[in-house]
């Protein structure tokens, strides 16, 4: 039978009922007629046993036990996690009696000292700051696998990452840096909600490979970073604040400036410097709900036209395997935060619009139309055209964003794990795309006919929908335009790898780098 390699790590004595010791007991463990039998999701391993004579390069690693220092919030996740994965676990601690009743029954839990003789990996599950407290383990510590899972609250507090400092003061034992991007919510809970990428980095390969394979029978994707030095950088990425976000986030954040220092002057503004009417009333609901919806609706079609950006590119090149600028590409990998601050938007626009007919300004201004018209002896008031007008752009509006929930629902990462790539695509692509033509009816029949009345320009300033309409209609063109049978032929064409007057091109990887031989580094 061939040895695992986490068994050439073991000192000569280990102590654990590993398959080379006790090669009986997994010849039990993969019977097909057991599986079905388990009970609760949670308590089956997310990923099925494998057995060593498949392959020796796997590490038969379920059943092995493994060692948890520490008895909080993290340690008890990772214990239940490590049992539920088929692993026995022995928890260290410095009050054993008292924290047992945390842990699952499976686990043992028991003196530090007494838990680190049973195994030979050792999840670290205390902060940094009591490291030190551990070296009166440091003789029994001697050449086992130490996996330092700790977190900083500040970006480079230290000098050195807490993975290097464990090192250095345990220099008999190897260090392994991982698990710190997992919250102990998500080990609880299991891989499929959240992130699944646990990343990890040691200077020691077998022992790296150890602890990847114990990530990987949890049910989570280990994703190697290296050697130790990498520690620092593993460590510093929960702190990094939602990353993707930032770009998305300002350009909301300045499109909503914009649009509101526009309307702030045309429907506030104007009014106070030409006729002396006091119209601040507005700011808190009509100013903001005129540019919520420019912001969403002009988000949501910069959520589209990168993939047009991109078409184009690719029809003018010929080809698939060049790669798009830098803009180009990063534009394309935020579409997701663009397209859900959209969504964001859409929803506030949507309640506001609702509140707009309960406010008391709206009711003032009912009372006094209806008195003006009964001077006036007009009885019919109703305008077959402006009612069928708002019928039909609240009943886009909505539609839209329905379909604008649809895609945010989708983008949940459980929700996306249950669909194949062509359901993902057709709801994000199409409906998507559906939910932007829609949008846009919805702003023109608000709109109509106001962009050509002389009255509706305040300072010379056109209306806002205007000006809102012209990046998604610029998309909307383009898309049609991509329509066009010999434009799709083309189109499909490259994107099943033909290119244009391939058998010329052999380019050497020239200097400019214009060829360079890669795939397009992002999935259009
Ligand atoms: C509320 C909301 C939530 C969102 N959530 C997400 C999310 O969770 N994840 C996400 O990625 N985006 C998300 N987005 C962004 C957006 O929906 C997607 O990026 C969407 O796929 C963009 O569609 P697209 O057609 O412009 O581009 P793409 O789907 O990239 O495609 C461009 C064009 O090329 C074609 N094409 C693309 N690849 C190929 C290929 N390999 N072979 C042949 N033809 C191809 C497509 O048919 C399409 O016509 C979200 C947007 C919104 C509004
Ligand atoms: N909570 C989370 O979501 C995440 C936590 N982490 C990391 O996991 C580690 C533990 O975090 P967490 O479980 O939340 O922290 P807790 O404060 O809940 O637990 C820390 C444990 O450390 C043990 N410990 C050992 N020596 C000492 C000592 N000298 N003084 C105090 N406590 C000691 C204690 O157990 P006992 O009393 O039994 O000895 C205590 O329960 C940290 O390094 C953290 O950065 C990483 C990712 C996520
Ligand atoms: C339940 C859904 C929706 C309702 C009830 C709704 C309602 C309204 C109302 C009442 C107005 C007129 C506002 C005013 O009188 O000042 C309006 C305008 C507008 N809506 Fe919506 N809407 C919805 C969804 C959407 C969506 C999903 C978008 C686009 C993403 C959108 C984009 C716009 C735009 C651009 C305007 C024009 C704003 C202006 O220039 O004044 N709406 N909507
Ligand atoms: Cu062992
Ligand atoms: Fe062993």
């Amino acid at each position: 039978m061939g040895m695992g390699i986490s068994h050439q790590l073991h000192p000569v004595s280990c102590p654990c009922p590993c398959p080379a010791q006790n090669a009986a007991a997994w010849g039990k463990l993969p019977d097909p007629s057991e599986a079905g039998m388990s009970g609760g999701d949670m308590a089956k391993p997310l990923l099925g046993r494998r057995t060593v004579d498949n392959d020796p390069n796997l590490v038969p690693t379920a059943g092995h036990t493994i060692g948890v220092l520490g008895s909080g919030d993290f340690a008890r996740s990772l214990a239940n996690r490590l049992t539920f994965s088929g692993f026995k676990v022995v928890v260290g601690s410095r009050n054993p009696k008292r924290k047992a009743s945390l842990f699952p029954l499976a686990a043992e839990v028991t003196f530090q000292a007494d838990a680190v003789k049973k195994t030979d990996i050792i999840f670290v599950a205390v902060f940094r700051e009591h490291y030190s407290m551990l070296c009166e383990l440091s003789d029994v510590l001697t050449g086992k696998i130490l996996v330092d899972v700790s977190n900083n609250t500040e970006m480079n507090l230290h000098k050195e990452s807490n993975a290097e400092y464990l090192a250095s003061l345990f220099p008999t034992c190897t260090v392994v840096k991982g698990f710190n991007v997992i919250s102990a919510w998500t080990l609880q809970s299991g891989p499929r909600d959240g992130n699944k990428q646990v990343l990890i980095c040691s200077d020691n390969q077998e022992a790296k490979r150890t602890v990847a394979e114990i990530i990987r029978v949890m049910g989570f994707s280990p994703v190697d970073m290296g050697s130790l030095s990498s520690a620092c950088e593993i460590e510093n990425i929960p702190l990094r604040l939602l990353p993707a976000w930032k770009i998305p986030v300002f350009l909301a954040l300045g499109l909503f400036l914009c649009f509101f220092t526009y309307n702030l002057v045309r429907q506030v503004i104007h009014p106070y410097i030409r006729e002396q009417k006091n119209k601040f009333y507005k700011i808190p609901i009509e100013v903001v709900n005129t540019t919520l919806p420019c912001v969403a609706y002009v988000m949501l079609s910069l959520v589209y036209l990168p993939g047009v950006l991109a078409a184009l590119l690719q029809l003018y090149r010929g080809t698939k395997y060049r790669r798009f600028p830098d803009w180009l590409d990063q534009w394309l990998q935020h579409r997701k935060q663009i397209g859900l601050l959209s969504f964001f938007c859409a929803a506030l626009h949507a309640v506001y619009s609702l509140a707009l007919p309960m406010r008391r300004s709206h009711r003032y201004q009912l009372i006094e139309t209806a008195v003006k018209q009964a001077m006036e002896k007009k009885p019919d008031v109703w305008i077959e055209e402006e009612v069928w007008r708002m019928e039909m752009y609240i009943s886009f509006g909505i539609i839209a964003l329905g379909l604008l929930s649809l895609l945010a629902i989708t983008s949940l990462p459980s929700i996306a794990n249950s669909l194949n790539w062509r359901e993902f695509s057709f709801v994000q692509s199409t409906l998507g795309f559906i939910a932007l033509v829609i949008s846009t009816l919805h702003t023109l029949t608000y709109g109509w006919t106001r962009a050509f009345d002389e009255n509706q320009y305040k300072f010379y300033l056109p209306p806002t929908y205007t000006l809102t309409l012209l990046v998604p209609c610029t998309v909307i063109l383009a898309k049609v335009f991509f329509l066009l049978p010999c434009v799709r032929q083309r189109l499909l064409r490259i994107r099943r790898g033909w290119e244009k007057g391939r058998y010329v091109k052999f380019t050497l990887p020239s200097a400019t780098g214009e060829f360079s031989s890669g795939e397009t580094s992002s999935n259009v």
